[in-house]
């Protein structure tokens, strides 16, 4: 790690305004709230929160999916809406986020074409480069992705989110719809390819189990607000706000 973040969130605002009926009043939701946060290069961040906490609402932010109300956001110092390919997103693939009647190829060459990846060799020879590297034969390459495992379109979602070469992944919640033994797996590749590819990660998770592995320093969420940051080894033994003891204690039991 070195002292110049790699992502900057700087007084972060995102507020929904919602009707309880047709003719009812609008009422505000303050899923982001003056959040400040900095990523380090090469660290793991991880971001806990129970449901409804802002999670995904920062993540479309850092996305550059959907503009703030306030804030901003700096990926070495550029502003993210203007960034596509260097920030990317890895969701739960199992359940029907891959197109189950894409092959694999289409899948992994997609965004390739999208952000006009320059790289040597076929299309094909790319792809197949890209399966190397998330542990997939390239003898998968032509099935759809109806007739592989959770695990492997685990994998194919990685593959996709790497094609493009990004700096900074965003893991959310990667391996919670997978068997345990898969999850182990699938764990040890994203450990693998931060380390080979130079990649930095910001990690939603429900899991404090796999948050403790894969994380250097842990956030909490609450109500939109970050109200703590802190080493994993800090947060996890001794945490400082009453709601993270309580979370932690929810967590826990899960
Ligand atoms: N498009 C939207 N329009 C209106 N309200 C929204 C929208 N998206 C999210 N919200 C609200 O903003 C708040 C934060 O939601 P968000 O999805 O970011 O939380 P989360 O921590 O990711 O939850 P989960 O863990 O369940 O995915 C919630 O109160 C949610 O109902």
């Amino acid at each position: 790690m070195n002292n110049e973040p790699l992502l900057r969130i700087t007084e972060l605002d995102k507020f929904y305004y919602v009707k309880k009926s047709l003719f009812g009043k609008t009422h505000e939701i303050r899923a982001v709230q003056a959040l400040n946060l900095c990523i380090y290069q090469g660290e793991t961040l991880g971001l806990i929160g129970e449901s409804g906490s802002g999670k995904t609402t920062l993540s479309h932010l850092i996305l550059g999916l959907i503009p703030p109300d306030n804030g901003q956001i700096t990926f070495n110092q550029i502003d993210v809406l203007h960034l596509r390919r260097d920030v990317q997103i890895v969701f739960q693939y199992t359940y029907g986020a891959l197109d189950p009647l894409k092959t694999v190829y289409e899948l992994v060459s997609e965004p390739l074409k999208l952000h006009q990846i320059q790289f040597e060799g076929s299309l094909e020879d790319e792809v197949t480069r890209l399966l190397g590297l998330v542990g997939l034969s390239s003898g998968l390459m032509y099935r759809k992705t109806v007739a592989i495992s959770g695990g492997q379109k685990q994998r194919v979602g990685i593959a996709r989110a790497i094609a493009s070469r990004p700096k900074f992944l965003i893991l959310d919640e990667p391996v919670s719809a997978l068997d345990i033994s898969v999850q182990g797996q699938i764990v040890n590749l994203l450990i693998k390819l931060k380390k080979e590819l130079g990649l930095t990660y910001l990690f939603i998770t429900h899991d404090l189990k796999i948050a403790r592995h894969l994380s250097d320093r842990l956030a909490v969420m609450h109500q939109g607000v970050l109200i703590e940051v802190g080493t994993t080894s800090e947060i996890l033994t001794n945490p400082q706000m009453s709601y993270t003891k309580k979370l932690l204690g929810n967590l826990y039991n899960e």
